[in-house]
């Protein structure tokens, strides 16, 4: 079963000139251990699409499935609940905190919960990202490399089921992307948890195990 499903969603942006239909009728899903990269051209409807499987944002009309829980007439409070435990976010400029250390950034998504193990989660994930010799270091101590494996980590730690990235690579030179890529791969198949990309990169779309293009809207 898809851990993730959109059926046939459309959505709409009301402007005052205009009416935009960014996504047209789109069917889409991802399953678990695998990873699918979303490409096409700037203004495709590729952001739309992933705050619609990150659930950041709502339909016009269609339908989004969670683990085969169709969750389409969820509240703002309930998918955050949903969020919170199902999804992890990995961005192009990394979003950590300047002020926290490494293991506290990677803890942070996990601080309402009153699990004591969570530091030693975090310092495990880190370990497992080959940062476990950074636990103390600030993101300015960091490389990029290092500063995306960091948020890789914080996008572990409540265990979700799906990993959302934004153009994961997108501030990488070549090298460090590549290894970057290597390390969602790994854990990718470690937590059997789905991975979407959306990218211009094509050295993203060689990691791939399935390319979904989207073209003004369209699924292609
Ligand atoms: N909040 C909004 N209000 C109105 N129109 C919007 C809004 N967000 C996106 N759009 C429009 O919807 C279409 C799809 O935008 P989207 O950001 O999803 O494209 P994209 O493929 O992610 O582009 P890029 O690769 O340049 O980031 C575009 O025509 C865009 O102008």
């Amino acid at each position: 079963m898809s851990v993730i499903q959109l059926r046939d969603v459309v959505k709409r942006y009301n402007t005052e000139a205009e009416t935009i239909e960014a996504l047209k009728n789109v069917d889409f899903h991802a399953n678990r251990g695998e990873m699918v990269v979303v490409t096409g051209p700037s203004g495709s409807g590729k952001s739309t699409m992933l705050n619609m499987i990150g659930l950041l944002d709502t339909p016009t009309t269609g339908e989004i499935f969670l683990d085969g829980r169709n969750i389409t007439d969820f509240d703002e409070d309930e998918r955050t609940e949903e969020r919170r435990s199902q999804l992890g976010f990995v961005f192009q400029d990394f979003h950590l905190l300047p002020m926290l250390t490494a293991e506290e950034n990677v803890e942070l998504p996990s601080m309402w919960d009153t699990d004591v193990d969570r530091r030693e989660r975090a310092s495990d994930l880190l370990e497992r990202v080959g940062l476990g010799d950074r636990l103390t270091h600030t993101p300015d101590e960091l490389s990029g490399g290092q500063q995306q494996r960091v948020a890789i980590a914080r996008s572990l730690i409540n265990e979700p089921d799906i990993l959302l990235a934004d153009e994961p690579t997108g501030n990488l030179d070549q090298d460090t992307g590549k290894t970057v890529l290597d390390e969602i791969t790994r854990l990718k198949q470690e937590e059997n948890i789905a991975v979407v990309s959306i990218t211009h990169d094509e050295q993203l779309v060689e990691y791939a195990d399935r390319v979904v293009r989207i073209v003004d809207g369209v699924v292609q």
